[in-house]
């Protein structure tokens, strides 16, 4: 009789077995940006801690909502109802575009990691091709070309290049998901819409656009293009595991813009454009706060190798300094 201690498979010894841990409870908006947005970062967060990601959908005010982000009260409203489940324990991490992401730090939560930023500009999404120059060229001080967009940041930008240009545009007050605002140009209704490049690429429909639009034409929200990963301070071991997927290059940029956005004490529906790239080491911040018809913009530009913080929070002292604060009008949070 042949022995029963033949050698089996010895069970693994190091790490745990994965397949005894639950699954990452991963919270998501539902639209299509946010699940396409979630499942690239389930992916990420699966690889990186060898564990499975599941995602939970959850429904925030800001999805059942047609008012406008203005009225009720910012973007902002996207991003309560994740921390809300972060909190209570029914999810274990939560992703967020981060330039819907408040600027005041949450009590309780950790930005674990913001990933490696994806192209931060605007594009255009426009009939027959067209880009804005050619769009504003075919119209008329009469019949202007009339572009699609509920943001106050693009409207200014907008109008103040039309004018500077010797354009006419007229800007038209859309909101809803991706789908929405591009059938808007695909029913004829509008000329075109500006939407995110980002939100379109990581939708597949780039291709769509017919510009990206260039930041010495339109600066981007701060933090636009960047995600943010969320999880409870209460589970450091997690924090740490989705912390590989940090970007410092990425997080150093949104740090200085959200620092400015701070400072101007404006909120993600404020007219304001922040950008800061990473050059040889040191951050290069661009930023600009206009009157939403572009009548009055302010654009100021700072380098160095401060904390990026530090230099946010200096280039929005000499915004306000030159009178930025009357400019916003009335501020969003
Ligand atoms: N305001 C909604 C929103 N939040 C983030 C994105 C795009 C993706 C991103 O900036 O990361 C969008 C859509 C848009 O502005 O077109």
């Amino acid at each position: 009789m042949t022995g029963q201690t033949g050698t089996g498979v010895p069970p693994s010894s190091g790490s745990l077995p994965t397949e005894e841990l639950p699954p990452l409870r991963l919270g998501t908006r539902r639209s299509a940006l946010a699940m396409a947005q979630s499942g690239m970062v389930a992916e990420a967060v699966a690889a990186a801690t060898g564990r499975r990601v599941e995602l939970v959908e959850i429904t925030t005010y800001g999805d059942t909502s047609r008012e406008a982000l203005a009225q009720i009260g910012g973007t902002g409203v996207f991003v309560s109802a994740l921390r809300d489940a972060l909190l209570a324990g029914t999810i274990d991490l939560a992703v967020h575009s981060l330039k819907d992401l408040p600027t005041a730090a949450p009590e309780g939560l950790v930005l674990a990691a913001v990933p490696l930023r994806e192209d931060p500009r605007d594009a255009l999404v426009a009939r027959d091709g067209l880009t804005l120059a050619e769009l504003l060229e075919k119209g008329d001080p009469l019949h202007p070309a009339r572009i699609g967009t509920g943001s106050p940041r693009r409207m200014a930008q907008l109008h103040a290049w039309a004018s500077a240009s010797g354009l006419a545009v007229e800007t038209v007050a859309i909101r809803g998901n991706v789908d929405t605002r591009i059938g808007y140009v695909r029913s004829g209704e509008l000329d075109g819409v500006i939407l995110a490049a980002a939100g379109l690429n990581r939708l597949g429909r780039l291709a769509e656009a017919t510009e990206v639009i260039d930041t010495d034409v339109m600066l981007p929200a701060p933090g636009q293009g960047a995600l943010a990963i969320e999880c409870s301070a209460a589970n450091p071991e997690l924090a740490a595991a989705l912390a590989v997927l940090d970007d410092a290059p990425t997080r150093a940029a949104v740090t200085a813009e959200r620092a400015l956005l701070a400072a101007l004490e404006a909120g993600c529906s404020a007219p304001v454009g922040a950008l800061a790239t990473t050059q040889a080491d040191e951050l290069a911040l661009r930023a600009v706060v206009g009157t939403v018809d572009g009548a009055t913009v302010v654009q100021m530009s700072t380098t160095g190798d401060d904390a990026p913080d530090e230099l946010g929070r200096g280039l929005a002292a000499r915004l306000l300094a030159a009178g930025a604060a009357g400019l916003m009008g009335e501020r969003a949070k």
